[in-house]
């Protein structure tokens, strides 16, 4: 199988593809336009492989997508391009009004393009797979209930309502195109490679450079914490065996208040410095209720993968994910690439 993967130099994406690459016989583009957040080192490992292509290119750019799907006929298109921070959309929505709606209708179109080309057999068994994320859901309220597939979207930020409307595109192209469309819509990902942006790696480099860190109002707000690796093997699962049209939530069953994964990993760090050094205690830096919440602030968020049993999904969790070893195991992964 070929599978096109877009923004495979992000986050998730290179995580797929170092999976892909690792453990099946699948062949791999990853199309990516290399934005601040595109990373091609996390594919370091992948990238002499035979079975790896990368190309550079903008989902937005109609021309040279047709160009790489007609030179390499993928039959699985995985779409995980996606401008992905919440503060960056509220300080500028631009970039992810183009990327997350322009540039997925674009695709949509491209492939639907590309798939009516197809014959018979190889139509059939085309999947579109889009991958997303829970925001486009909003808040819970109180410390009960789940996210399920059937929750009505409600998003509160231009990053979720853009990712929201990329979701509703999808659906429209295969009810109105017969696209054989699956989307996923996770919790946050964390594990290594992680952009620096983002809580978890940002408060680890801010801990481990003796600068303030940053939490938002109390940290009271509560996320689902998914590893990466985890995230993409359910996403391989969902994109060889899902069901066409249907939609899955996948989460980490790892809940979490900001201000306990900041704890933990000053706990982690003041651990590793007391073996060698003698550095103050990183909690003493830690200022809570300077900064205000985030304008679009969402309470909580759980999603649950609720009536699917696709995947054998708490081994998984249980063998690499959700532990406080795992935080040191993204610090040890971050002091590899930064000191
Ligand atoms: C960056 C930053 C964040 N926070 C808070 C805001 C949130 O309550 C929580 C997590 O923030 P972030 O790490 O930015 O992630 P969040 O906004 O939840 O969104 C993430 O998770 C989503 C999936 O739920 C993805 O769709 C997004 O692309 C991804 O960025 O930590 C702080 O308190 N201080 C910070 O400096």
């Amino acid at each position: 199988m070929k599978l096109l993967i877009t923004g495979g130099a992000g986050f998730i994406g290179s995580a797929v593809i170092r999976h892909l690459i690792a453990n099946t016989d699948d062949h791999v583009v990853n199309v990516d336009k290399l934005t601040y957040a595109g990373n091609l080192e996390p594919l370091a490992e992948v990238s002499d492989s035979p079975r790896y292509a990368f190309e550079r290119v903008d989902i937005c750019v109609r021309d040279e997508l047709e160009r790489v799907f007609h030179q390499h006929q993928p039959d699985a298109v995985m779409h995980l391009a996606a401008e992905s921070h919440v503060d960056r959309s509220i300080d500028g929505p631009s970039a992810f009004i183009q990327t997350n709606i322009v540039g997925t209708y674009t695709l949509l179109e491209v492939s639907r393009a590309y798939w009516n080309g197809l014959g018979i057999e190889r139509r059939d068994a085309f999947r579109f797979h889009h991958i997303s994320t829970d925001e486009v859901y909003g808040d819970l309220e109180g410390s009960e209930g789940l996210f399920t597939e059937e929750t009505p979207y409600a998003p509160s930020s231009p990053y979720s309502a853009s990712k929201a409307s990329s979701d509703h595109l999808v659906r429209a192209w295969q009810r109105t195109y017969g696209l054989p469309t699956l989307i996923t819509n996770c919790s946050n990902n964390y594990g290594p490679y992680h952009f620096p942006e983002k809580l978890i790696p940002l408060t680890i480099l801010n801990a481990l450079e003796d600068k303030p860190l940053r939490v938002y109002g109390k940290g009271e707000q509560v996320r689902d914490w998914l590893h990466v690796e985890d995230h993409a093997r359910a996403l391989y699962t969902v994109v060889k065996e899902g069901q066409v049209v249907e939609t899955y939530n996948i989460g980490g069953h790892n809940e979490k208040r900001n201000i306990d994964v900041v704890h933990a990993i000053c706990k982690l760090i003041d651990e590793m410095r007391h073996a060698s050094f003698n550095f103050l205690p990183v909690c003493r830096r830690l200022y809570l209720g300077r900064l205000q919440e985030r304008p679009s602030r969402l309470r909580r968020r759980k999603p649950v993968k609720q009536k699917k049993i696709l995947f054998n999904y708490k081994e998984l969790t249980e063998q690499v994910s959700g532990s406080a070893g795992e935080h040191r195991h993204c610090i040890n992964r971050i002091n590899q690439l930064h000191f």
